[in-house]
């Protein structure tokens, strides 16, 4: 099969979240399994010093009055074909951000699709989140090539309707009062990362406001988790580690959190309990709850915080002033830095994601892989990864709490830090994280069989699809001449001069 993944994300060469981490690892399973596949992103500024891209380019074309070009490199983990689609506005430090996001990520979902259409047509475009929404609007009347569209996070929906057709032509009508919404209803096949978040995002609570649209798409609707990268976040063989560690060999993790201890600043011991979170600083990620817990939870115990993470201004100046009344005890590094991630995950004792809400995950699977127990809010793809720990039955890989309540985070994080003191149970937790399989073998499975859905989805609903475009097509331009045409010669009765009246003879 040919599959083209298109997105803004890819990780090790541009990531700012989960969604680099899918669109890093997936395409090479698949090649793997001996599909055809190619990955397509903007040429952001800083992918120079990380690749080897010629000078000519592959494709040049216009799009919303614009030149774009398109370079063909090799993606480095896979070696798979990568095409970069080059325009100045992508000549940038940063993935995101800026006033121009929504015209610049529509050029690049407008650019795309006319190098499809021109240069390499393949039966899958893999579109990942709203950055990418307008190609399956656009591919819904070429014929051969199926759409799937990724939702990563519902909560970025992309240009409006009116802005959309400020920077762009559109479709009319197009379906959907924005780019995601469009990209729901056009796509062959839609998936959310979870099965848990693809239940919840057509309910009021969770739905965004597309609750509805998602009710109504659900027989093309599935939730398929994600995995992770097993080779490169490997504790046996991270280089990040000062201890590389196993299963097998826990006695060696301690290193790696006395060296944590001393890095950031925290007071170098073994015993208090650490309590790490790696995370975009948003409200998605549950940090408002958070707050008010964890000082409370420092002046309880003799636990170590520490933060790794960079978002919203707010909550990074306040867990930057917390950190003054807990010397030694609590750590936050406002930076992203994939190095220092690794080993937090690895010389962390727990990992803390009491997410508001949260499509699947990728922390806390890399937590459980690296042996820093879970501590999360059950929801969305949390719920389908991380099981409460039952002492008494021994079973359980994380621990647990759901409403979205400080009083149900301070319990759970007790709850933790009182399982903590006994560490012959804590280790076998630890080990039972660890054995947990979250590689991509099982979820690449089920994203060919969504390709072929697609595929099928396509091939029965296209003919449906041209004779209603060809339909609106002939109503437009039936209106359009009616509108053109001047008014008809009056009728006769009209025209005619007024009947004389006769004049009556005098008796
Ligand atoms: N400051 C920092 N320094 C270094 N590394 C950092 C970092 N901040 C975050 N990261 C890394 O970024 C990734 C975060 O992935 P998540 O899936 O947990 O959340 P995110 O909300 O970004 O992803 C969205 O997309 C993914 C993919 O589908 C979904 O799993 C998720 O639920 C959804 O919200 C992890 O690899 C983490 O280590």
């Amino acid at each position: 099969m040919k599959i083209l993944f298109v997105a803004t994300e890819a990780a090790p060469l541009a990531k700012v979240g989960g969604m680099g981490d899918v669109v890093g690892t997936l395409p090479g399973i698949l090649k793997a399994l001996g599909h055809d596949v190619r990955m397509l992103m903007p040429y952001y500024g800083f992918l120079n010093q990380k690749l080897t891209i010629p000078a000519i380019p592959l494709w040049s074309g216009s799009v919303m009055y614009n030149e774009v070009e398109v370079y063909e490199t090799t993606f480095p983990t896979a070696a798979i074909p990568l095409y970069l689609l080059g325009h100045w506005s992508f000549a940038t430090d940063e993935v995101y951000g800026g006033e121009g996001e929504d015209w610049r990520f529509t050029l690049f979902a407008n650019g795309s699709t006319e190098f499809i259409k021109d240069h390499w047509k393949p039966d899958v475009v893999h579109c990942h989140d709203w950055h990418t929404g307008m190609i399956p609007v656009w591919l819904a009347l070429e014929p051969g090539v199926a759409t799937v569209f990724t939702i990563h996070n519902l909560a970025y929906q992309g240009p409006w309707q009116g802005r959309l057709r400020q920077i762009t032509w559109c479709p009319d009508p197009l379906k959907g009062h924005n780019t995601l919404a469009a990209a729901l209803w056009a796509a062959d096949q839609v998936n959310a990362v979870s099965p848990t978040y693809a239940q919840q995002i057509q309910t009021l609570e969770y739905g965004e406001d597309v609750e509805d649209i998602l009710t109504e798409i659900a027989p093309k609707l599935h939730g398929i988790l994600n995995g992770i990268d097993m080779d490169s976040y490997n504790p046996a063989t991270d280089g990040a580690l000062v201890q590389p560690f196993s299963a097998d060999t826990l006695d060696r993790r301690p290193a790696n959190k006395l060296a944590l201890q001393q890095e950031v600043g925290l007071d170098n011991e073994a015993a208090p309990f650490l309590v790490g979170v790696v995370s975009r600083l948003v409200e998605q990620k549950g940090i408002d709850l958070m707050l008010p817990v964890l000082s409370r939870f420092l002046d309880a115990t003799d636990a170590q915080i520490l933060v790794l993470g960079t978002g919203d201004k707010a909550y990074e100046a306040a867990l930057w002033d917390m950190t003054m009344d807990y010397p030694g005890r609590m750590a936050v590094k406002l930076l992203y830095n994939d190095s220092l991630s690794r080993r937090i995950y690895g010389g962390t004792d727990a990992f803390l994601m009491p997410s508001r809400f949260e499509p699947c995950g990728i922390s806390q699977m890399l937590a459980l892989r690296y042996g820093s127990v879970p501590i999360v809010r059950q929801t969305g793809g949390l719920t389908d990864t991380v099981f409460d720990h039952d002492p008494i039955a021994g079973t359980g890989n994380g621990y647990c709490f759901s409403p979205y309540d400080p009083c149900d985070l301070m319990g759970c994080l007790m709850r933790a830090w009182e399982g903590y003191k006994y560490q012959p149970q804590w280790q076998a937790l630890q080990k039972r994280g660890m054995a947990v399989d979250f590689s991509w073998h099982l979820s690449a499975q089920d994203y060919l069989k969504l390709y072929d859905r697609a595929i099928q989805h396509k091939k029965t609903t296209f003919s449906q699809r041209l004779a209603q475009a060809q339909a609106l097509a002939a109503a437009d331009s039936a209106a359009a001449a009616a509108a053109a045409t001047p008014n008809p010669v009056a009728p006769a009765s009209v025209t005619a001069p007024p009947p004389t009246i006769p004049t009556i003879p005098k008796p």
